[in-house]
Parts: structure tokens; sequence; C-alpha cells
């Protein structure tokens, strides 16, 4: 059988495409890249070997067909629901093609394996090789009109890039007038009709039937999620976030909170790289989401501009920061293509698309409809639920939202929730379930739900608390080892500094306890000790952590979380807060000073470039204050400066030899004005690793 996804170490080009399928990593885990028996048939002990060739589906015999069959039905399994198969191409994938008869026989055997194990089947692409022809056909089964595969996509880019216009198309499926007219309905809140502008965590569905046709359609302007969750095999779910800086705090949290399969970044044609964009791609990256890129708006750009803004991003996405290789979309092939190794190859496609004429959006919307979830392959461990967000339901109760983790969760289970203020668990039973407003009976892993739940109070809640199952025993941690990065300080961090740990739906200051060097700079990587201050919390080694504060960032992992520290609140003596001088305003001549002063580096780099420009420091801040007026518990945050205790010479190495997107996040943690002050390519021009 030949329609095995590898990770082949080439970078795809146009011309080429990956053996078989499937988008996600999970297939690949069960389908080892060399065609080595996989972990089912070691298991079974089954022997796959007689439908290797590449013509198994000529002329199969009885025993092929049933093995042929099994092999796709734990594909489909191990998929959520689909795979892509590839005829034409032998296992091993050299000796490609089939003349136009075994091409055509080959379809048809397909075909009737389709029926058989009760999924839809659609040619994607068909190419010719050396030897004949090959083909890729996407076979989706049919599912229960209660479920559904979901994706989850979220959202980022620049103010104005036009991300709300683009969803409110796409969902639909009503052309903008340039003006803002179909992000109408997607606005939640008066100010942001008024605005114009985003300031909250969105979710808007677009649904795939078996055979990839869209099937919303709006009634007097208005989404009926249920009917169309009932009509689709597929659910795109976008995490509309917003562009402004204002707002980053809340895009950060639906970046960690909502747990996306996908980033898709926006880039308005004609304003290029700008403002957020960097940020919004370095947190990406940071948090290991794979990202597509959709340039908007370029039916009212100037093909120069546009050259030169592709140009830029061009760079930008291979520089050593990101280390992507960019492909731009411009045929069914190349969405074919990119779908099938956007994971595994590092790709970044890019879409060119007008919301306005309509130009290039069949092919996202081709592309999306083949997106596969990341989150599949767990559904047989003990549940876990993170919750991110909390309501009280007239007539109903309590009701939680959230993601599913892993495990499966029914209707009726017994689970734990928690931790509280005191780190205890207490059980719970789910009353009712609900995903994208449709009642079902029961939810998977790497699904979105809203559970209602019996006997709690709406009080007890809160976001980045956790429903588990009792197998798990849980235990909430005040204290967690973690390795971090530090993408941008002014100065140094040292011992006992504070800031947001952003950690799934988590989010809540942390102070630094121990660190295993003296103080850390931009581009410092450590193991850090983290006290929570306010209360303990739910967590598990392995997951992606950002730490910021105003312009501050790190990101990393969670290496130990440490359920036996004591659970006396712990009150350190803040260090003392140099740093604040800085943060606060940083334009003009001040924002000079800073950056000699915090980096002792001269013109080194693109640190420095982070230094400068914008307000975003300040702003940020004082939205933090406000939205978080729980932070402080009478300390203050730390964080050393120390002046000249390097040499430029020392930092700029520390710097360079960093691991981190030191400055693709950092480029301009500034907001728009601080574009044009740094070169967007430049500060991209430190690497990134996960
Ligand atoms: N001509 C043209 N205008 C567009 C296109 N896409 C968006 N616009 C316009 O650009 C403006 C900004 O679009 P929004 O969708 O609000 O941008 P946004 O990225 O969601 O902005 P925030 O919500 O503030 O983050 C609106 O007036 C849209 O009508 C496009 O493809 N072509």
């Amino acid at each position: 059988m030949n329609n095995i996804r590898r990770s082949s170490p080439p970078p795809p080009t146009n011309s080429q495409v990956g053996v078989g399928v499937g988008i996600k990593s999970a297939r690949s885990n069960i389908f080892n890249v060399d065609g080595l028996p996989t972990l089912m048939q070691q298991q079974l002990n089954i022997d796959y070997s007689s439908i290797r060739g590449k013509d198994v589906l000529v002329q199969p015999t009885e025993a092929q067909l049933e093995l042929l069959k099994r092999r796709l039905l734990d594909r489909i399994a191990d998929s959520c629901g689909e795979t892509i198969y590839e005829i034409g191409v032998g296992e091993d994938g050299s000796d490609c093609g089939l003349n136009a008869d075994q091409f055509e026989a080959s379809v048809e055997t397909l075909r009737q394996l389709a029926n058989a194990i009760d999924a839809d089947m659609v040619k994607l692409r068909e190419r010719p090789s050396e030897k004949g022809k090959i083909g890729q056909f996407l076979l989706r089964k049919h599912i229960e009109t209660t479920d559904f595969m979901e994706i989850r996509v979220a959202v980022v880019g620049n103010v104005d890039a036009g991300k709300s216009t683009l969803l409110g198309v796409l969902t639909h499926g009503e052309l903008d007038n340039g003006r803002g007219h179909a992000r109408q309905r997607l606005f939640r809140h008066k100010h942001e009709i008024e605005s114009g502008r985003t300031s909250s965590v969105g979710n808007d569905i677009l649904g795939f039937d078996g055979i990839g046709n869209v099937v919303n359609k709006p009634d007097h302007g208005h989404l009926d999620w249920v009917k169309i969750c009932e009509k689709s095999s597929k659910v795109i779910t976008f995490i509309d976030l917003a562009g402004h800086e204002r707002y980053l705090k809340t895009t950060v949290f639906g970046m960690t909170g909502h747990a996306p399969d996908f980033g898709m970044l926006m880039i308005g044609a004609n304003a290029g790289i700008i403002g957020m964009t960097k940020e919004h791609l370095g947190l990406a990256l940071a948090l290991a989401v794979p990202v597509f890129v959709v340039v908007t708006k370029i039916d009212m750009c100037p093909p120069n501009v546009l050259q030169d803004n592709m140009k830029l991003l061009f760079k930008m996405l291979k520089s050593q920061g990101c280390r992507k290789v960019p492909v731009v979309v411009r045929s069914q092939d190349d969405v074919v293509l990119s779908a099938t190794n956007f994971v595994s190859e590092r790709l970044c496609p890019i879409f060119q698309v007008s919301n306005v004429n309509g130009d290039n959006l069949e092919l996202l919307k081709m592309f999306l409809n083949l997106l596969s979830t990341r989150m599949a392959g767990s559904e047989h461990l003990p549940a876990e639920f993170q919750i991110d967000d909390v309501y009280s339901v007239p007539g109903v109760g309590t009701v939680v939202s959230g993601t599913c983790l892993q495990g499966t969760i029914k209707l009726n289970d017994n689970l734990m929730l928690g931790p509280n203020a005191v780190g205890s668990f207490v059980p719970i039973t789910i009353k009712s379930i609900h995903r994208k407003r449709m009642n079902v009976e029961r939810v998977r892993c790497g699904q979105t739900a809203s559970f209602a739940l019996k006997k709690i109070k709406r009080t007890y809640l809160r976001k980045g608390m956790v429903m588990v199952s009792p197998e798990l025993k849980p235990q909430a941690c005040w204290e967690f080892e973690g390795e971090i990065l530090v993408l941008h300080h002014p100065t140094t961090i040292s011992a006992r500094y504070q800031a947001m740990v952003h950690c799934g739906s988590i989010r809540q200051t942390a102070s630094i306890v121990h660190m295993s060097r003296e103080c850390l700079r931009t581009g410092d990587k450590a193991h850090v000790k983290f006290r929570f201050i306010k209360q303990p919390e739910y967590i598990r080694a392995g997951q992606r952590l950002v730490f910021r504060e105003g312009r501050t960032k790190a990101v990393g992992n969670i290496l130990r979380p440490m359920p036996h520290a004591a659970a006396s609140p712990y009150r350190p003596k803040p260090a003392k807060m140099q740093s604040r001088a800085h943060n606060g305003n940083n334009s003009g001549s001040n924002s000079a000073n800073n950056q000699q002063r915090h980096n002792g580096q001269g013109s080194s780099s693109a640190a420095a470039a982070a230094g400068s420009g914008g307000a975003g420091g300040s702003k940020e801040g004082s939205e933090e204050k406000q939205q978080n007026g729980d932070r402080r518990e009478g300390t203050r945050r730390g964080g050393k400066r120390k002046r000249n205790n390097r040499s430029g010479a020392t930092s700029t190495a520390a710097v360079s030899s960093s691991s981190a997107a030191v400055a693709s996040i950092n480029g301009n943690g500034n907001g728009v004005s601080s574009s044009s002050n740094s070169n967007p390519v430049e500060t991209m021009s430190e690497p990134i690793q996960n």
C-alpha cells in the first residue's frame, strides 16, 4: 500500500508532492516512515507486504482487498476520520506511475473500498510521472450527525490586516465592500462595532461536508451553528484574536488557552510586516503552532508594493529565527502539496487573497478542508479537560467551556474539578455536553465543548481549572521547574522577579524562586523554579509556557511540577525593579538611552532594535494592571539591572548564540510605530528553537 505520509528530508517544491498523506503527526507515529511494520502490525502481526506495490489496486485478490480495507480503516481511525490515498506510488516511493487503464482500474477499486468502509472519496490531484499517472484522493468517513472532526485555527496578525473581514467572508459566503461590511457580523461588543477593532477572543465556524463543500448557509445574516455541525464532517473553528497591541494579553491567552492546531497569520498586502505581525508569529513559533500566512487586500495593492512586501515576508520566514520553507499557493496542486507537507516539512504556505473580489479564496477553503487535528490519538487515556471560560446560564446552572486535551468525556461521567484556592479537587458530574451549541453525548481529545455541571456554584470556578479523570489522582502545584528562554528583557532578570505565566488556560503571576544562573538577559536560557503567587495550579511536565510582563517575554517548557511544595504563602522580598525606568516611555531620546543602558552592546543586533521605539511596554503594563488587579498581592515585580557587567562583545555573543526567537518576538513588541525604526527582516535574524 502506497499511501503513507512521510516526513522525508528534502524540502518539497511546488512541483513535488510528498507520498501519501495525512497532515498529522499522529499518522506518522503509527505508519512509520520506512514502510517497516507499524505498531499495529507488530501488535496484530499482520503482514501488509502483499499490498505495498504501486499496482496493488489494479486487480487485487480477495485477500489483498481485505488487507487494504483493514489498513484504510486503521489509518482513518488514526486520523480521526479521514486519510489521503495516493494511487500509482509504491510504498517505498520509487517506481511511480500507472498507465491510463491501470490508473482507471485503481480508481475504481479505491471507490469500492471507500463504499465498503462507508467513506466519501474525492480526487484532489492527478499528475503525470515518468511511468504514467499518479493521483491523490481524499477518503473521509461518514460520521453520525452529532459528530464531526474539529480543527482550531488561531487567526493572528496586525490590526487592520483583514482578520475579521476574512472570517466574515469565509463563514458568511459574502464578499466585503472594502469598508468593513463583512466584519460587522463577527463583532461581539458595541465598542468593537464602533471602533472596527476586535478586542476579545471570538469563535467562528466553517463547516465542510464529506466531499469538501462549505456547508455554512447564513439565514438573514445569522449562522445556525447546530445546522452547520449536523451537516459537516469537518468544522474549522477560527479563534479570532485581536490585532491591536493593547489586547496582546488577550491574544496570548487565545494562543495558549484555546489550544489551536494551526495559526493563520494575516498580513495586509499594502502594509506588509508591521506592528504586531512578528510578535504574533514569534508567539506561534514559541508555542510550536504551525503557521500559514494569508496576505489580504491584493485588490488594492500596487504590484510593486506587493512584490516588495512578499520579498520581506519570504526573507523573514526563511531567516534563522523561523527556518520555514515559504510556498506561495497558486493552484489546487499547490494546495494539496502544502496541506500534505504542512507540518512534517516545516512548510509555510502563503495565500494571496482579496476579501473584496474573492481572489484565491477557493484555494484557501480547499486548504482548510484538508487540515487535520494535531491532537488525535489519546482517546483511550484518562480524561483531561482544561477550562477556558465559565458561565452561569439561567435554567441550566453552571457551565464551563474548554478543550479536551486527552481521553474521552461522556455524559454523567464523574470527574475531579480543581484546583481551588487551597489546591483541592472536588468530584463533579457532567449533566450535559454541547459541542458548538449542539447537544452531544461525548467529547474526545482535541475537541472543544461546554459542560453543564451538577451541584456546583459559578463562584467556585475560574479559568485555568481542569476537570480530570479520578484515575489521574490530580495534584495542584504551587511550584514547578521549567526551562525558559528570554526573548526580551530590557535589563536582567534575577531571582524573585515576577511576571505572568501563560500555560494552557492558566494565567497567573509567578515569581522566580531560583535560577540556574545568577541573572538572565535577552537570549539567555536557564532552568528556573517558579512559584505561583495566588493559588496552586494543575500543570503537567512538557507543557509550553509563556512568561511575560510588559515587554519582557520568555518562553519555555514545564520540566517538573512540584506538587509537594509547601502551601504556605511565599512572600518573596521583591527584587528592586530598576527596569521600570525603561519600560515607561520608550520614545525619542529615552529610547536611545535605554538601548545603550539595557544592552551595553552598542549597535549590536536585533535585541537592541527590539528595545527601541513604541509605547508598548507602558501601555501593555497598564492594561495588565487594569485587567489584573489580583496580581500584585502587595509585592512588586522584581528585575535587576546590572549595568556594564558584561562587555558589549560578550553580550552580543550571548544574544547571537542564543537559540531563541530573540528578535522575532522582540522585533517590535512596540506596536506600529516601531516598525519604521527596525528592519523587520534583520530583527528576525536570530534563531528560534522551540
Ligand atoms: N480592499 C480590501 N479591503 C479589505 C480587505 N480585507 C479587509 N479589508 C478592509 O480592511 C479593513 C480592516 O479589516 P478588519 O477585518 O477589521 O481587520 P482586522 O485585522 O480584523 O482588525 P482588528 O480586528 O482590529 O485586529 C476593513 O475596512 C475591511 O473592509 C481586502 O481584501 N480588500
